[in-house]
């Protein structure tokens, strides 16, 4: 089983290619959907936040109010850093069990979309890695004009991330999207030939029909071992 890494920074387009990759039947486990599902109203994720943040982080349905706690965090660390210790365990739970029912079900290539995929470390589970880069500009103008915020709010949420040229620095692959789509869609082109190749030998063996070779031919050996031993 390959596990590819899609990353980069917030709005750089992370969203937009991984649709690309779902479009072509490769399947995506997406960290921010995982991080909604783990807050849905009842869930621990969801007590761990209104203890830590009180009643007045609810909206009158009772769900969190996301809004609301965007601005709190996104403007000071120490409460993002409390979010962040809350959920993590959540979310990279959700995240394992995600990749465990795809490999189960024999899928041989998985994205990981992973916005803080750097900052939490979960990089060392994936190879490759793809950094989703965008001019600066272009960044903050596609975040405001897609969240409807201002320019320091905007900045503010680009600031709580490592910065986008160190993760491209890190990166096995970049598609750069300051451009157009049809821009993307065809740097992606090449991007999805070199994930799709054959999976090396270690990846093969990671894999469920992999596995599944290796303890028949594990069976098989052991019981004509016995037989020729009798
Ligand atoms: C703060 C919250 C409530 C804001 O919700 P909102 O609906 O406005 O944004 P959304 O969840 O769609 O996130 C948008 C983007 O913000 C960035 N972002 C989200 N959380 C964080 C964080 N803790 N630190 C830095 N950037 C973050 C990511 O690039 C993400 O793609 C929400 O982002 C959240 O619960 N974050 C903590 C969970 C988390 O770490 N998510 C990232 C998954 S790895
Ligand atoms: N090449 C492009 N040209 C024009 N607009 C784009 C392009 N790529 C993405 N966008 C737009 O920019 C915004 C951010 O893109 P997207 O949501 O894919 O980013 P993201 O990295 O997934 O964001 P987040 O970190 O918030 O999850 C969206 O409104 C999207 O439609």
């Amino acid at each position: 089983m390959r596990l590819v890494g899609l990353t980069g920074g917030i709005a750089s387009g992370k969203s937009t290619v991984s649709n690309l990759f779902r479009d072509s039947g490769v399947p995506v486990v997406d960290a921010d959907v995982i991080a909604r599902d783990v807050v849905q109203k009842g869930t621990r994720g969801w007590k761990k936040i209104v203890k830590a943040f009180g009643n007045d982080i609810l909206l009158e349905s009772g769900e969190i109010n996301r809004a609301l706690l965007g601005q709190i965090v996104f403007s000071d660390p120490s409460k993002r850093q409390l979010l962040n210790r809350l959920l993590a365990p959540h979310i990279s739970y959700s995240i394992v069990w995600e990749i465990a029912k795809l490999w189960m079900k024999g899928c041989k290539v998985i994205i990981l979309d992973i916005p803080l995929l750097f900052e939490t470390k979960m990089d060392r589970w994936t190879n490759p890695i793809i950094v989703l880069w965008v001019d600066p500009k272009v960044q903050i103008e596609r975040l405001i004009s897609r969240d409807g915020c201002s320019e320091g709010q905007a900045q503010n949420r680009i600031n709580a991330q490592l910065a986008l040229d160190w993760k491209k620095s890190e990166a096995d692959i970049v598609i750069d999207n300051s451009g157009s789509l049809d821009d993307t869609k065809q740097q992606f082109q090449e991007v999805l030939m070199k994930v799709s190749e054959p999976l090396t030998w270690k990846e093969r063996l990671r894999s469920r029909d992999g596995l599944i070779s290796v303890v028949v031919f594990t069976a098989v050996g052991v019981l004509l071992a016995q037989k020729n031993l009798l």
